[in-house]
């Protein structure tokens, strides 16, 4: 399986899990470093301090890239670095850190991929009603600009958010993640006030001469459970209706503003029940509807639904009052997420019909395993299957017609994982948080080897 010759293949890491420094060069303090600093949030006490030490040891780091052969890095930046309380004057040493990081990627002839918001919002902003407050998104499009106008002539790619739906229904709907809000209707909002500021941000980027725009978004296809191993398994009225809803909700309610400009109809609905439609002004979804060039895809697993009795009320969202989340009949990773390698190209082409308009990228894939360091050595084989089941798919999904730009393995490093710490192994490299040593895993040496021979 030879991929297209432009084929772009790399590594994504974000800034709070990797980075650690949090008191360093002006930084000021992010809605992670207040979550994670408050007990019972995150397993183990962990928290993003020091995690992997990134900030001082990325040039080694940019070493371990160059030595695994990869064309592309995607990072992001520290909103609290460039402006330590969310707005007004920018931090020069914290602008001048990524000015180094990009520097030193381009020396090794890695192309640098910008994500500018990956979760760690300034705490001033969650101070003042976070995404809850419309004001933030016109302090990202600030931001943002503010970003490209230093980093604009040697960055080309660049991502507005990573998976708004996460940081609206796990930030501010069920508060696994921070701020650990739980309010559906601010969850709502939050999720329309990170789509409006995509879209301003995407403004000021454009015309800034931004060369490739691009929303990530989490998502997943949503099959019942006979449909996760029988693709012809027809669900009956009442599981297909809940499949439909929650596509909309978990996907489209992103998708379909960014690129068409509407709302789903199940938005709106679920916007009625959960604190009303207020906060949708005129015009705003000609303004999320910037034109943006590809879309990012970051696939775990599928979403298995059907109809049924739903999550407790404090950790459903909204509109899944009446689904039940069910388990496929799959093995599944550390995470206990289920491994089914193509719904990722059934996602991918539905992906590639629903938005003909854009391309796509699959910009984080990977699991957690629990990985066992042993003589300087860790033998991850279910991490190497799980990859290369997957990136067969993301080929047939190419065979299909899909207008696939690249492939970011999900991560680069062991990292702090949100919610789970570091008791969560993500990496293709291993790193020893005591010691902070970084050891290969076999799923790098064989990456390596898939990027050489650009295919599988
Ligand atoms: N069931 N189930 N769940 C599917 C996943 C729920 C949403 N979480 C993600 O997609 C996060 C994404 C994030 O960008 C990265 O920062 C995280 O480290 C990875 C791994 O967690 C993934």
């Amino acid at each position: 399986m030879i991929f297209p010759e432009d084929f772009v293949w790399g590594a994504a890491t974000a800034s709070y899990q990797i980075e650690g420094a949090v008191k360093e060069d002006g930084r000021g303090q992010s809605i992670w470093d207040t979550f994670s600093h408050t007990p019972g949030n995150v397993a183990d006490g962990d928290t993003g301090d020091v995690a992997c030490d990134h900030y001082h040891r990325y040039k080694d780091d940019i070493g371990l890239m160059r030595e695994l052969g990869l064309a592309a890095y995607r990072f992001s930046i520290a909103w609290p670095r460039i402006q330590p309380d969310g707005e007004g004057s920018i931090n020069p040493r914290g602008l001048a850190f990524y000015d180094k990081l990009v520097d030193e990627l381009l020396a090794a002839e890695i192309s640098p991929y910008v994500t500018l918001y990956h979760w760690d919002l300034p705490q001033g902003l969650e101070d003042r009603g976070g995404w809850a407050n419309r004001d933030t998104a016109y302090r990202f499009a600030d931001y943002a600009q503010a970003v490209h106008e230093r980093l604009g002539d040697r960055v080309s790619d660049w991502a507005t958010l990573n998976e708004p739906w996460v940081s609206a229904f796990l930030g501010y709907g069920n508060g696994v993640h921070a701020p650990g809000r739980r309010d559906p209707a601010y969850a709502m909002r939050s999720a329309h006030h990170l789509l409006l500021g995509h879209g301003l941000a995407a403004r000021r980027l454009r015309e800034g001469g931004a060369q490739r725009i691009m929303l990530v978004v989490n998502s997943a296809p949503v099959l019942t459970p006979a449909q996760v191993n029988d693709p012809s398994a027809v669900p009956d009225e009442a599981d297909a209706a809940v499949v439909h809803r929650i596509h909309a909700l978990l996907t489209r309610q992103f998708l379909d503003p960014a690129v068409y400009g509407t709302y789903p109809e199940e938005v709106i609905e679920a916007a009625e029940r959960n604190g009303g439609t207020g906060h949708i002004q005129d015009g705003d979804l000609a303004l999320i509807n910037a034109p943006i060039d590809l879309v990012g895809v970051n696939y775990y697993n599928p979403c298995v639904v059907e109809a049924g009795p739903g999550l407790p009320a404090d950790a459903a969202w909204p509109g899944s009052e009446d689904v039940k989340f069910a388990t496929a009949d799959a093995p599944t990773t550390a995470m206990g997420w289920p491994i089914v390698p193509d719904g990722l190209s059934r996602l991918l082409v539905r992906l590639s019909q629903d938005y003909p308009q854009v391309g796509l990228m699959v910009t984080e894939n990977g699991a957690a395993f629990d990985d066992v360091l042993e003589h300087g050595r860790v033998h991850d084989a279910q991490r190497v299957a799980y990859l290369d089941g997957h990136l067969r798919e993301v080929w047939r999904a190419i065979e299909a017609g899909a207008d696939l730009r690249g492939y970011l393995v999900w991560s680069l490093l062991d990292n702090f994982e949100w919610a789970e710490g570091y008791r969560r192994r993500f990496g293709i490299v291993h790193v020893d948080y005591g010691t902070q040593t970084r050891v290969p895993k076999d799923s790098a040496l064989w990456y390596r080897g898939v990027i050489g021979r650009n295919g599988l």
